[in-house]
């Protein structure tokens, strides 16, 4: 007998099957602006895997919402409503933004999560000033270099049901958080948060924090998995692939690097892999895949062909 599991586990096929003929809202025109650099995805993809995911979503915040009527009718309360939170989970480079951005397109298409927000945990990043001050600019991405404080409070005011709830911006461009900038999340009726650290469990209770973690506000959680060897193939090409868009720009953090060879840009794009992503992923984002409601396994394609769903 195999070791029991929480997780089922499905084929890409038989995951497609659950849509049940549920019709693709989408056209190639919306893939191709919301498919990230380099991200293969098409819309084979969106149909048999994010479909039936969005799906199954939906099943999830009708049952949600009938748990919280429950708890405020057992307590005689009337709170505000309070979104259906998503996780969006996994390395740097796997492709977690075009998973968060087809979902939220795909949830907003079904009637009762008209309003679907998205938020970028990079937002909480510290300031390029402050991580230089802690010695942390070579950490970034580490749950150290995040406000964890300040995320916390953000999902908290969040699911509270607060009117309007206010979070940073990063910029790639600029490598670093834009002063004064920030997005507006009000009640929508699904918040999805993306970002490499979103499984993480919470502070150690010695730093006198509550003990709560981000993930403790999810309703349910994605973890987009790949294998090192594939994700560190993708950062490199998507590396080489900025240099002539995002770094050609004077503005950008990266300009010096538009003008590299080939061989000068493989070997710096891996030298920040191999001394900030790669440690990152392997200390601290896989050691919380285990923790996703829903894990989303890639080829060496990117293509998703394993999907392991928690049943307990
Ligand atoms: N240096 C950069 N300049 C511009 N855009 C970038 C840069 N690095 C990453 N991005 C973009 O930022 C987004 C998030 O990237 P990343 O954190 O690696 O997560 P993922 O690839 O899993 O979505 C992607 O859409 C990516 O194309
Ligand atoms: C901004 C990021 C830390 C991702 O942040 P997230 O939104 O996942 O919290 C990452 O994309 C990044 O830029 N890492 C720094 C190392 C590098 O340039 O690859």
């Amino acid at each position: 007998m195999s070791a029991p599991s929480p997780y089922v586990e499905l084929d890409r096929s038989d995951w497609a099957r659950l849509r049940e003929n549920h019709p693709l809202s989408l056209d190639a025109e919306d893939l191709g602006r919301l498919r990230g650099l380099g991200d293969p995805i098409d819309l084979d993809e969106v149909e048999e895997v994010y479909l039936p995911l969005s799906r199954l979503l939906t099943f999830y915040v009708a049952g949600t919402t009938s748990l919280h009527r429950v708890t405020s009718e057992f307590l005689g309360e009337n709170p505000p409503k309070s979104p259906f939170v998503i996780g969006v989970a996994g390395s740097v480079a796997v492709g977690k933004s075009t998973t968060a951005r087809i979902l939220r397109e795909l949830m907003c298409r079904w009637p009762d999560t008209p309003r679907v927000d998205l938020v970028t945990t990079d937002g909480f990043l510290l300031p390029n000033a402050v991580l230089r001050e802690r010695g942390l600019l070579q950490r970034k991405g580490f749950p150290e270099s995040y406000d964890r404080r300040g995320l916390l409070r953000f999902m908290t005011a969040v699911k509270s049901g607060h009117p309007e709830v206010h979070a940073p911006v990063y910029s790639h461009h600029t490598y670093d958080i834009v002063p004064g900038e920030h997005v507006a999340v009000r009640q929508p009726d699904v918040l999805i948060v993306e970002g490499l650290n979103v499984l993480q469990p919470s502070m150690t209770r010695g730093d006198g924090r509550s003990g709560l973690a981000v993930a403790d506000f999810f309703d349910f959680s994605v973890y987009v998995d790949a294998h090192l060897e594939d994700i560190r193939r993708w950062y490199v090409e998507r590396f080489l692939r900025l240099r002539q868009t995002s770094f050609a720009d004077p503005d950008s953090y990266f300009h010096r690097y538009a003008g590299l060879s080939d061989d000068e840009a493989r070997e710096t794009a891996l030298d920040i892999w191999s001394s900030i992503n790669e440690p990152n992923l392997v200390d601290n984002v896989l050691p919380t895949r285990g923790r996703a409601s829903l894990v989303l396994s890639k080829d060496r394609d990117h293509e998703v062909r394993r999907i392991r769903l928690r049943k307990l």
